[in-house]
C-alpha cells in the first residue's frame, strides 16, 4: 500500500520485512459532551493523523506521556471502535471497515495482553477455563483431546506448572498472572499482540522475566509485539523499533539503537533525559519540559509540541512539522533538521551521553 501523502506522514514508519500491520493516517476524535441537553459540545483529538508498519516478528513500541494517544491506536487496531479516519490493514486486508459479522478471523489473529493481570483475568474462572475459552471461541481445537494438548503446551509456553492449569486467578502472584495473560493471547495463535501497558504494573525483576518471555516466544513463534509502554528504560531492552507519540501525533519513529544514541525530536530527547542510563559514571543530561501536556481537545497550532520545546522558533507556532527521514530508517517531525546543520542543536552526531 503507497503512504499517503498527509500533513503528518510523509514517509511510513517504515518496518523492514513483510508488514503484518500497517496504520495510515489514522484518526480517533472522541465528541465531548456537555451543555443543558448533553449535546456535542467539541473534539478529543486523541489520535490525530498517525502512520506505522510493524513487519512480521518485529517489536514496535508505541512510547509516550499519558494521554498521548498510545492506547487508542491499540484499540482501534483492534477494532474496539470504529475510527475516525484513516485505514488499518492487516497482512493485507483492511479491517477498519469490515463489517462486524466479518471480523472473527482478524479478531483471532490480533491478540491482546493488558496492564493490569489481576483485573483482566475473570476471578471466577479456572486457568483452564479461561486459557479455553479462546480456543472453543475461535474453534481452534479438532477435539477435548487436542484441546487438553493446547492448554498443556500453552502452560508450558509461559513457563507455567502443567498441574497450575486447575488453579484460579487469585492463587498466583501478579507475573503468573501475567503470564496466564499471555498464554490466553497465545491461545488463539496470533500473528500479532498488542501489550498494553503489560508490564507496568509489576515489580521490577517481575517486569524482566516478563519482558524475556515476551522475547523468548517473538522468537520462538515469530510473532509481532505493538509494545504500548511510558516506560523507555524497559523499552530500551526489547524492542526493534521504537515510535514517539506527543498530542495524538507520531512525533519520531527509529530503531532502537538509533533512537536511544541520538533521539532526533526535542521531545524524545526530553523523555530518554529521564532514562536511568547502565554504564556506572555515565549520564543523560536531564532535560526538564516546561509546562503540562496541553489539551488533546483544543492542540497548539503549527507543531504541538512548540509550547514546550526550548529551541521553539516562530514556524514552529504556525506551521505542522512533517515526518521525515533524519538517517536511513530514522524520521522525525520537527522543523529544526530543515536548518543548516550548523544551527540544528539536534544534528550533532554526539550521544546525549556525556
Ligand atoms: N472514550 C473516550 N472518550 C473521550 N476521550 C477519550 C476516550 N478514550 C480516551 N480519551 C482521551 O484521549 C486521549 C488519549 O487517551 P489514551 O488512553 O489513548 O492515551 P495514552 O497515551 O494511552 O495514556 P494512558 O497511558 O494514560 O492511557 C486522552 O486525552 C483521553 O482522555
Amino acid at each position: 500500500m503507497s503512504a499517503k501523502l498527509t500533513n503528518t506522514s510523509v514517509s511510513h514508519a517504515s518496518a523492514p520485512g513483510q508488514p503484518i500491520l500497517q496504520v495510515d493516517d489514522l484518526k480517533k476524535h472522541f465528541p465531548l459532551r456537555g451543555g443543558l441537553f448533553g449535546g456535542v459540545t467539541g473534539q478529543v483529538y486523541a489520535v490525530d493523523g498517525v502512520s506505522f508498519e510493524i513487519a512480521k516478528g518485529e517489536t514496535l513500541s508505541l512510547v509516550g506521556e499519558s494521554g498521548c494517544g498510545k492506547s487508542t491506536v491499540g484499540k482501534a487496531v483492534l477494532r474496539l471502535f470504529d475510527i475516525t479516519a484513516g485505514q488499518v490493514v492487516l497482512d493485507g486486508t483492511r479491517i477498519d471497515t469490515l463489517p462486524a459479522s466479518t471480523l472473527r478471523p482478524m479478531r483471532r489473529r490480533v491478540q491482546v495482553v493488558f496492564q493490569d493481570p489481576f483485573s483482566s483475568l475473570n476471578p471466577r474462572m479456572r486457568v483452564k477455563d479461561i486459557l479455553a475459552e479462546p480456543i472453543r471461541n475461535f474453534g481452534m481445537a479438532k477435539d477435548s483431546a487436542d484441546l487438553d494438548r493446547r492448554l498443556a503446551h500453552l502452560m508450558d509456553t509461559v513457563r507455567l506448572p502443567r498441574d497450575a492449569i486447575n488453579r484460579w486467578p487469585h492463587e498466583f502472584s501478579g507475573g503468573q498472572r501475567q503470564r496466564i495473560g499471555i498464554a490466553r493471547a497465545l491461545a488463539a495463535e496470533p500473528d500479532l499482540i498488542i501489550c498494553d501497558e503489560a508490564v507496568s504494573a509489576l515489580d521490577v525483576s517481575v517486569k524482566a522475566q516478563i519482558v524475556n518471555l515476551l522475547q523468548d516466544l517473538q522468537k520462538e513463534l515469530g510473532l509481532a509485539l505493538l509494545f504500548i509502554s511510558h516506560d523507555l528504560a524497559i523499552v530500551e531492552h526489547m524492542t526493534h523499533r521504537v515510535a514517539v507519540m506527543y498530542l495524538g501525533k507520531i512525533v519520531e519513529v527509529a530503531p532502537r539503537r538509533s533512537l536511544f544514541a541520538a533521539p532526533k525530536h526535542p521531545y524524545t530527547q526530553a523523555l530518554l533525559s529521564a532514562v536511568p542510563v547502565p554504564q556506572p559514571g555515565a549520564a543523560r543530561q536531564r532535560i526538564i519540559l516546561k509546562g503540562d501536556v496541553p489539551s488533546p481537545i483544543n492542540p497548539p497550532s503549527g507543531c504541538r509540541f512548540h509550547t514546550r520545546c526550548p529551541y521553539v522558533f516562530d514556524r514552529c507556532r504556525v506551521e505542522e512539522p512533517l515526518l521525515k527521514p533524519t538517517e536511513p530508517g530514522h524520521t522525525a517531525a520537527c522543523h529544526l533538521h530543515d536548518l543548516p546543520a550548523a544551527q540544528n542543536p539536534l544534528s550533532g552526531e554526539a550521544s546525549p551521553l556525556h
